[in-house]
């Protein structure tokens, strides 16, 4: 620690008081003109895979991140899941039919898909494409055995997984949800015991604790900002 004599003597920072302008001045007399392009490019763009199981809190997350302003592409899956009070079409998911969906596959037009609690899930290629093509970070809410073939299609991305901190914790938030009825609710809970011991196959894992969401943010954040300070960027090829 200086001490303060030396705060104000030698170790005061020399542009406090002179302008940039005038420095740049004093160089040019010296006839030396410094090197202007920046250091570094700006960091790779990611792909961020935030899954775990059904209920633990991941749309939450999300949701809340976009609220906080924190940036990045949020990937609007599609599913043939039929539509619960409150979705939106082409905000929560594409809505679309199985025709539809089919099409969606045979066109090549999903980066990945699968049957998810009986119905169609998949991850439109073309958004992916286009987020990263701008700078931009890149969301990906799927489940475990989605994250499994996005780790063999996209090496690179970062694989976070979510959990709750317990199965009752589990249990009780989808209860609250009201969202299946009991027998789905119970294949729920039997894939997410199956799901927890393939938290190996992830980069992070982050508790969701209840009533901590902002924490869980937080967590995330912290994950995305570290990743873009590694000195060998994550380099992503689609
Ligand atoms: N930290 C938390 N504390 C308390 N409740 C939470 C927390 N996080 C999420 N929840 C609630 O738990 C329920 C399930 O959350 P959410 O729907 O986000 O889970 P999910 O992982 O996206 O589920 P699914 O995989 O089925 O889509 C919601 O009612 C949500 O409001
Ligand atoms: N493998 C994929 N999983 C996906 C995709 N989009 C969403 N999901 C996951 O499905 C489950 C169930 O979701 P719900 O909305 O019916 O409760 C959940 O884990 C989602 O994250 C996808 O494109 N591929």
């Amino acid at each position: 620690m200086p001490s303060k004599q030396s705060q104000q003597k030698g170790c005061a920072p020399v542009r406090r008081n002179m302008s940039k302008e005038h420095l740049l001045q004093e160089l040019e007399a010296l006839d030396f003109a410094p090197d202007r392009e920046p250091y570094l490019p700006p960091p790779s763009p990611l792909v961020i895979v935030i899954s775990g199981p059904s209920g633990v809190g991941k749309d939450a997350t999300i949701k809340r991140m976009q609220e906080l302003g924190v940036p990045f592409h949020f990937v609007v899956t599609a599913t043939t899941r039929p539509r619960r009070p409150g979705e939106v079409h082409g905000k929560d998911y594409f809505f679309v039919s199985l025709e539809e969906f089919a099409e969606m596959i045979e066109k090549g037009e999903l980066l990945e898909y699968a049957v998810v609690y009986g119905d169609y899930k998949g991850i439109p290629k073309q958004q992916v494409r286009e987020a990263l093509a701008s700078g931009k970070d890149v969301v990906l809410r799927i489940d475990v055995q989605g994250a499994a073939t996005i780790r063999k299609i996209i090496p690179n991305a970062i694989f976070i997984f979510l959990t709750a901190e317990s199965e009752e914790e589990l249990v009780l938030r989808l209860m609250e949800r009201k969202t299946e009825p009991p027998d789905k609710l119970k294949l729920r809970i039997a894939t997410a015991r199956q799901e927890m011991k393939r938290l190996d196959e992830f980069d992070y894992v982050v508790v969701n604790r209840d009533g901590a969401l902002d924490e869980t943010v937080h967590r995330i954040c912290a994950i995305v900002e570290a990743e873009k300070c590694r000195v060998r960027q994550r380099v992503i090829e689609l």
